[in-house]
């Protein structure tokens, strides 16, 4: 019988990854499950690192990523078990990395609890996220056609306009 919750994995795009640090050869990103959304990005750091309460400072992640296809994009997210249990997020709240970006993959990594955390060298700090991207043009014009929201108009309503239940 065929398994029709598991559809055959579509062709991954293949990334050119440069590595700039050779400690990085050992701990390549990877997909830990089949189904993971991201591969996660350790601290390239010489030895631990305590964050305070408030601080934030730019970690290297000893690569470089060139996406190269302007149709995708790289997101650095946040770990969500460091995020909700330890308070360290990404300073830019998310990363965005352009195709055409060369450079080191840096995490900007904010301490927002109120303990001091110390980051190992080599852990895994944030994750990376490819996505599409689409590209547009923009075109001037004085006036939208009016926009329909079920029956009602949102028109320039936003921020809660539509109330809260
Ligand atoms: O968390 C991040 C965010 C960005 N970048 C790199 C890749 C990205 O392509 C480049 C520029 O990012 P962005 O456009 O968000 O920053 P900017 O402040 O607008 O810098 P720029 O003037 O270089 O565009 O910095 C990272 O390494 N880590
Ligand atoms: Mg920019």
């Amino acid at each position: 019988m065929t398994d029709t919750t598991r559809p055959s994995p579509p062709s991954r795009p293949r990334l050119a990854v440069k590595l700039l640090d050779e400690r990085l050869r050992d701990y390549l990103p990877r997909y830990a499950t089949d189904g993971s959304a991201g591969m996660d990005l350790r601290a390239l750091l010489d030895a631990p690192l305590t964050l305070a309460p408030g601080q934030c400072e730019l970690v290297r992640t000893g690569l470089a990523i060139h996406i190269a296809d302007p149709g995708l994009a790289g997101m650095i997210l946040p770990r969500s078990g460091l995020g909700h249990k330890h308070g360290i997020v990404l300073g830019n709240l998310v990363g965005l990395i352009d195709s055409d970006y060369q450079g080191e993959l840096m995490i900007s990594t904010w301490n927002r609890g109120s303990a001091p955390f110390v980051l190992e060298p080599f852990e895994r700090l944030a994750q990376y996220v490819l996505v599409p991207v689409v590209q547009a043009e923009l075109e001037l014009v004085d006036d939208f056609d009016a926009s329909l929201r079920g029956s009602g108009q949102r028109g320039t309503g936003g921020f809660g306009s539509s109330g809260r239940h």
